[in-house]
């Protein structure tokens, strides 16, 4: 039978002493070894070789070790170590069966390999069985002895060793009872423990500390067959439960978990190979060490592998995951808690320091990603704010107090979500994003409030701009005395409203004291701004206000009516008082007053330039220009719009642009006046009715007479009409007379030309109806007559109007 086929038994250490790691670890999957925990038990068995240890095993534990075959003769079958799956016992037990001793293979000398197979038997298991004939017992050159020797001997190599249950399984039993057999055998193993050499620490430790010495007796397998079957079977009963309190098993104190027995195993045969003493508790540790590591980094990749925690990781890389902390808490534990399963057997220090490991490894893993969900909170809470921070501020509620609600409500969200974000494993720090994010809210809130600020002040600028603007300007337009006390009103009335506004608009932002005054301050220092603005503005157009008002008041009367120029108006008179109504408008824009200073600029001016004779008379003694200056005494130069000098050049300007106005009145005047007298004076008029008053009765009795004076009369009148007499003479009697002399023959010759030319197209128009050229002649005259009247009517009419049209436009 080739054991190497069978299922369940593998070759743990070869005849040379090679320890098959991959037949073990292939071994332990088959029998499931990994999954048992402490739950389990290692048997080995020693004896002579050929002693029909594989026999026995086989029939214990239902194993299928190699037997030697009974025909071939007594040579070594088992070489090394066999291991093999105890059948049906629980819990699950392995039984090694160990090369035999005192091998006729190995020669008599070689018993390292015997040594180090009987120590490594000892660390490893629970229960070692020792086979022996029962012929032996008592016997000085027994087979057993030098190998109980060998196994005392290995046995103080071991530092701390558990206690191990010797089984001493005697073969062949003989019809000697065991009670005789027993005491006997004792002795022996006693004899043998006090002749071994022993360290300092074990001289006097009896053999009872070391090994449970236990002792059975089976007949012989191959005399008494069925005997044999019968007891092996009652043995085997005691290998149930073996590890239970009071169960056949030693101590186990030094029992290493299921999963790490191949790793244990294979350390202890490599110290013993080093011929090293072996320390069991330290390498439980180093086991434990080993094999929990493995584990950890076990749990570690398939942590990694994991389809739930990728799919979280991606996820969260781009947007939050709800729940996100119970997600990644509940894999994390599910992980720990594959480990804890794992390693639960192995020692408890080195479990919770690699589990400690584990953990900070796999809490390092996962940190991103807690902190791109801590990123999406702070960055969702953020926009909430913002939106809800908007709201708030459209539905009226004032600034600070939204501000501060918003905070608060938003900032417990962030704390809310945070923690929804925390995981069981770790208390993770969030002040930091959460600082972050005070900030990015702080910084909104500044920002906004600054924009809403200055939208306020605007919006109060805009308002005083338009409460001043216009009324300032009608202020100056009509300059007077009261002038500047009514811009003064009108600044204070509109501040005043601007400021209450502005106030009470400003108490939703519960500023403090100092910066609502300052910003109060603003609103009045613009609304001054508006008004000095203004001032200078209209400074900057004071001539052509000037001008106006100068023509205004010089072509109104004082009823606003145009004036007509008809001579008896006073000219010097009203320019007087038109250009000291000017000099008054000058005066009102020389200087910004807007305090309560009094200066005496209107007098300055007025002594100056309307009345420059008084003013250098007053002046006679000093010789010097009060204009001459570029600065008004009692007027700082921030207030003055308009310095004298400049005064006084806008002054000659204006007077050389007025002065055309004035020359055409006066020109108008006189032609108003020479019109006015074409007819002689009255006397002539009353001499003339009484000395001519014969000659027109005598005309008036004489209607020839008279139809000749009309004639006359008729032509004369058209003359009057084509020469324009009256117009000539508008620009003098000389130039009338020279103009009208050669204008004179010229038009007596188209007139005649005229009539010639008519009385020929009548003529040649209707021969047969030749109508008297009197008569003709009369109503031709007569039409000429009116259409020259009317047009002469026409013409002073629209000299007329033209005439009042250029003094309205000089207006
Ligand atoms: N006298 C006697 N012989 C036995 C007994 N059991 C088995 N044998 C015989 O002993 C011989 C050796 O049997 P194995 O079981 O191979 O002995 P072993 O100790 O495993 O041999 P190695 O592996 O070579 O050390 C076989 O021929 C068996 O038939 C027994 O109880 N009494």
């Amino acid at each position: 039978m080739d054991k190497s086929n069978d299922c369940c038994s593998t070759h743990l250490i070869d005849g040379d002493g090679n320890f098959n790691a991959v037949g073990i670890d292939k071994f332990m999957k088959e029998v499931k070894l990994a999954e048992c925990g402490l739950s389990y038990a290692v048997v080995a068995i020693m004896g002579p070789q050929s002693s029909g240890k594989s026999t026995l095993l086989n029939n214990l534990f239902g194993t299928n070790f190699r037997e030697m075959d009974a025909f071939k003769g007594r040579s070594q079958t088992t070489k090394g170590i066999w291991m093999a799956h105890c059948v049906g016992i629980e819990p699950c037990t392995l039984v090694m069966d160990l090369e035999g001793t005192d091998g006729r293979e190995r020669g008599e000398d070689d018993t390292a390999f015997e040594k180090q197979s009987a120590l490594f038997a000892l660390a490893v298991s629970d229960i070692v069985l020792i086979n022996m004939w029962c012929h032996d017992i008592g016997r000085e050159q027994a087979a057993n002895k030098p190998l109980l020797k060998t196994v005392f001997q290995v046995m103080m190599r071991l530092f701390s060793p558990r206690k191990t249950t010797l089984m001493f399984v005697i073969r062949d039993k003989t019809r000697t009872p065991l009670e005789n057999l027993e005491p006997v055998l004792r002795e022996d193993i006693q004899k043998i423990w006090d002749s071994v050499p022993k360290p300092e620490a074990h001289r006097e430790t009896p053999l009872s500390e070391f090994f449970n010495v236990q002792v059975v007796a089976l007949s012989s397998f191959e005399e008494k067959e069925e005997q044999f079957r019968e007891q092996v079977a009652g043995l085997r009963q005691r290998f149930f439960h073996s590890i239970a309190p009071g169960g056949l098993a030693g101590d186990r104190r030094g029992v290493v978990p299921a999963s790490g027995f191949s790793f244990s195993a294979e350390q202890i045969w490599k110290v013993i190979k080093e011929n090293k003493d072996l320390d069991l508790p330290a390498h439980k540790v180093m086991v434990a060490t080993v094999r929990c590591e493995e584990i950890a980094n076990e749990k570690f990749s398939s942590f990694i592998g994991n389809e739930e925690w990728r799919e979280l990781e991606e996820t969260v890389e781009t947007k939050p995951v709800p729940g996100f902390g119970k997600k990644l808490s509940s894999i994390l534990d599910v992980c720990l808690s594959e480990y804890d399963a794992e390693a639960t057997y192995f020692d408890e220090g080195v479990r919770s320091s690699k589990r400690k490991q584990l953990e900070e490894k796999l809490l390092q893993l996962v940190q991103p990603a807690y902190q791109f969900m801590l990123g999406h909170i702070r960055s969702g809470t953020l926009d909430k704010f913002k939106e809800a921070f908007d709201r708030a501020l459209n539905e009226g509620k004032g600034f600070a107090a939204a501000a501060r609600d918003c905070t608060e409500y938003f900032m417990s969200q962030f704390d809310e979500a945070s923690a929804g974000a925390d995981i069981d494993q770790a208390n993770w720090d969030s002040s930091k994003v959460r600082d972050k994010l005070r900030r990015d809210i702080d910084a909104h809130i500044t920002a906004v409030r600054a924009a809403k600020l200055s939208e306020l002040t605007a919006t109060y600028e805009k308002m005083l701009n338009e409460a001043l603007c216009g009324p300032v300007e009608a202020l100056f337009d009509g300059a007077s005395n009261d002038t500047w006390p009514a811009i003064k009103k009108l600044l204070r009335q509109e501040t005043e409203k601007a400021v209450t506004g502005f106030s009470s608009a400003l108490s939703g932002f519960e500023m403090d004291e100092v910066a609502k005054n300052n910003m109060l301050s603003r609103v009045e220092d613009h609304a001054k701004g508006i008004v000095e603005a203004k001032a200078k503005e209209e400074a900057g157009r004071v001539l052509m206000r000037m001008k106006d008002r100068f023509s205004t008041l010089f072509s109104h009367d004082s009823d606003s009516m145009p004036r007509v120029w008809t001579g008896k108006e006073d000219i010097r008179a009203i320019t007087k008082t038109a250009r000291s109504a000017s000099l008054k408008l000058l005066s009102v824009m020389a200087a910004i007053r807007l305090d309560d200073h009094a200066d005496n600029i209107e007098s300055t001016l007025s002594l100056a330039l309307l009345d420059p004779k008084a003013a250098a008379s007053t002046n006679r003694s000093i010789s010097v220009d009060p204009l001459a200056s570029s600065s008004w005494n009692e007027v700082p130069s921030s207030k003055t719009l308009l310095t004298p000098v400049q005064c006084k050049s806008l002054w000659r300007q204006f007077k050389i642009e007025t002065e055309y106005t004035v020359t055409q009145a006066i020109s108008a005047q006189e032609a108003s006046k020479r019109s006015n007298n074409w007819l002689p004076p009255p006397w002539a008029i009353v001499a003339l009715i009484i000395l001519g008053f014969n000659e027109f009765m005598t005309l008036l009795r004489n209607p020839l007479y008279l139809g000749f004076i009309f004639v006359g009369y008729l032509l004369v009148k058209a003359l009057w009409v084509q020469l324009d007499i009256s117009g000539e003479f508008r620009n003098g009697a000389l130039p009338g007379l020279l103009s009208i002399s050669t204008k004179f023959l010229p038009t007596i010759m188209s007139l005649l030309r005229k009539l010639a030319e008519e009385g020929q197209s009548h003529a040649n128009a209707d021969p047969q109806h030749n109508h008297p050229l009197p008569a003709r002649s009369s109503q031709s005259g007569t039409n000429d007559y009116d259409s020259s009247s009317a047009s002469s009517e026409v013409t002073s009419s629209e000299n007329g109007n033209e005439y009042a049209s250029s003094h309205y436009k000089a207006q």
